[in-house]
């Protein structure tokens, strides 16, 4: 999917929303423990309720690769249920990767060829060599880890490097790589006062913004001060949605959360 869809998609749908799709077994409603495929009974049961509610669907891996083989079998049936019934929803990997180049080729074929995931998370830290290969991919998204939602993001990411924050730096730096535009950001909800600053330096990038919800990010600053002239928007709430009831009614009570911060977005929408 291009990022033109993506935005076609955004003011179709008044919303820019993205669901985290974070499974945990011990949260999940115990009967369907007792399916062949918990994971995926799951998340199909989410996607079913909310598709109409957002653009965009993110599971974090991690949650997958915890569960071993069968975790990566439910990740593989949950991008291909999305890929064949949805295909105009954005997906995302939530991976965080990046290594050597040869090395993020194949983590780059692993995440848009095996898994034909439009975008896969990835860490800076590596540099621009451990990122190419990634943005080599035509209509595939990089979306690099700019300034996180966690604590930890003021340990290096806000540090002054030749007298600027590191994650300026990496922003400035690699909105000037070969591929740049299928690169998107990552970008805390809980750092709603930064957003002012991150979009002098990339006013056009799609941002995905974590935080929301579970972590008390606050979707009204991150739209006033985050938003570009095309929305450039992706607002992800994970545990707020998929575990709004542990209940035979989960997948109704995510839908009536996803609604709701779906609502508000239609408002920023109107108001724009
Ligand atoms: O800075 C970051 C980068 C990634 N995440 C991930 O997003 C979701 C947030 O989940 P919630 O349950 O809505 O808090 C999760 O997968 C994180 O690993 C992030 O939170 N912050």
């Amino acid at each position: 999917m291009t990022t033109q869809q993506l935005t076609e998609q955004i003011i179709k749908k008044k919303s820019f929303l993205c669901i985290g799709l974070d499974v945990d077994l011990n949260k999940i409603p115990q009967h369907l423990l007792q399916t062949e495929d918990p994971i995926f009974e799951f998340n199909k049961a989410i996607i079913d309720a909310t598709h109409h509610l957002c653009v965009a669907y993110k599971p974090n891996t991690a949650f997958y690769e915890a569960y071993g083989l069968k975790g990566w079998k439910a990740l593989e049936k949950t991008i291909n249920y999305l890929n064949d019934n949805h295909p105009d929803i954005f997906t995302i990997a939530d991976a965080k990767r990046g290594d050597i180049g040869n090395t993020s080729t194949m983590y780059a074929k692993a995440f848009f060829e095996d898994l034909a995931f439009d975008s896969v998370t990835v860490a800076p830290y590596m540099g621009k060599d451990s990122v190419e290969p990634f943005l080599a991919f035509k209509d595939k998204h990089t979306i690099m880890l700019a300034l996180t939602s966690n604590q930890g993001a003021f340990d290096f990411q806000t540090k002054q490097v030749e007298g600027k924050e590191l994650y300026k730096q990496v922003l400035e730096t690699s909105k000037n790589w070969k591929n740049s535009e299928n690169l998107m950001y990552v970008v805390g909800a809980t750092k709603a006062e930064y957003f002012a600053e991150i979009r002098k330096i990339v006013p056009n990038s799609f941002l995905l913004v974590p935080g929301v919800g579970a972590q008390g990010g606050n979707l009204q600053d991150v739209c006033k001060y985050g938003m570009s002239k095309n929305v450039g928007l992706l607002i992800n709430s994970s545990r707020g949605i998929i575990y709004a009831s542990s209940n035979d009614d989960f997948a109704q009570a995510a839908a009536a959360k996803a609604e709701d911060l779906q609502q508000q977005m239609e408002v920023v929408l109107n108001n724009k």
